[in-house]
């Protein structure tokens, strides 16, 4: 079974059925927490979470439902373009509530604006949340994704919404500790560590990415909700766990910061970003075994 953040009818369950094998059952949470919590229980193998948009940015429910209670680690990632339809109760009453998931009005803000400037704007747990509520009378507009139509029985006012073309949400596969996927040569690691509260800390993390060649591909914070000012920092970088540069460079994160969280390795969903050569690394190590044994100079 594959946990995902429901209900029916979001982006997630889209980016969930791209995961899944054919006889694997899909179980919608209303809320991220919810889906990752199935998956520590054991109920479900897996959970597919969104975890940041090319809009919106990161989805802070999943940073920190992650970070929070037993490890989980990504296996797959996902991107899927974002793209809204709005949705009412057939009949064509006035639009004076429309409702959604914060991210994706966020999305659709100048959409808003100019088609239905007077309507009050209500943030749902979801995109299908809010088209489920919709369907419910709570709301009399919900932008969702487009497949939410097929679960809800609502008219469709628009589609194609959205402020910003071409705009993506990443998805995450997670699931307990486990075997790593194999190394594709275009994979993404990602890891949690709290840089303690000294000068340079921060830059001293990042600098032991950038001396071995690393390509850091997304640096978020959060709170750790203890002290004011204390922060967590999700890092995404270039490369696989079992590549030595790499393995070496999550070592020296552990070793600035103890308590480093690994994510997971993963293959990238789309190919790209700097791929700095690790043949180097692996050629300079061999080269300093020779030396070990006598062999080299
Ligand atoms: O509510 C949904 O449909 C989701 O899958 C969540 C989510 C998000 O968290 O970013 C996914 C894609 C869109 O950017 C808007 C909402």
């Amino acid at each position: 079974m594959l946990a995902y953040f429901g209900p029916q009818g979001t982006f997630t369950e889209q980016a969930a059925r791209g995961f899944a094998s054919p006889q694997q059952e899909l179980v919608p949470f209303d809320t991220v927490p919810a889906a990752l919590a199935a998956t520590r229980r054991g109920e479900t193998q897996a959970a597919c979470v969104p975890v940041e948009n090319s809009v919106e940015g990161a989805v802070p429910a999943t940073m920190d439902a992650l970070t929070e209670g037993e490890p989980l680690v990504a296996v797959a990632e996902a991107v899927l373009p974002v793209r809204f339809s709005v949705l009412v109760r057939p009949g064509g009453a006035p639009v004076r509530t429309v409702a959604s998931h914060p991210h994706a009005l966020a999305q659709v803000r100048h959409w808003l604006a100019e088609h239905l400037p007077a309507a009050d704007v209500v943030a749902t747990t979801s995109t299908a949340a809010a088209a489920r509520a919709v369907l419910n009378g709570e709301f009399d507009a919900a932008v969702s994704a487009p497949v939410a139509v097929r679960h809800y029985p609502l008219e469709v006012l628009a589609t194609d919404v959205a402020d910003v073309r071409d705009a993506k949400t990443r998805f995450l596969l997670v699931r307990p500790p486990g075997e790593l996927p194999e190394p594709t040569g275009h994979d993404r690691t990602s890891v949690v560590c709290t840089a303690a509260d000294r000068i340079g800390a921060l830059s001293e993390l990042l600098t032991e990415l950038a001396l071995r060649g690393i390509n850091l591909t997304r640096i978020e914070s959060r709170p750790t909700k203890g002290r004011l000012g204390e922060y967590r920092f999700y890092i995404d970088f270039d490369g696989h766990v079992t590549e030595p540069r790499v393995g070496d460079a999550l070592a020296a994160l552990h070793r600035h910061c103890p308590q480093t969280r690994f994510l997971g390795s993963y293959p990238k969903a789309e190919p790209g970003g700097a791929v700095a050569g690790n043949e180097q690394f692996v050629a300079a190590a061999e080269w300093v075994e020779t030396v070990r044994r006598g062999h080299g100079a």
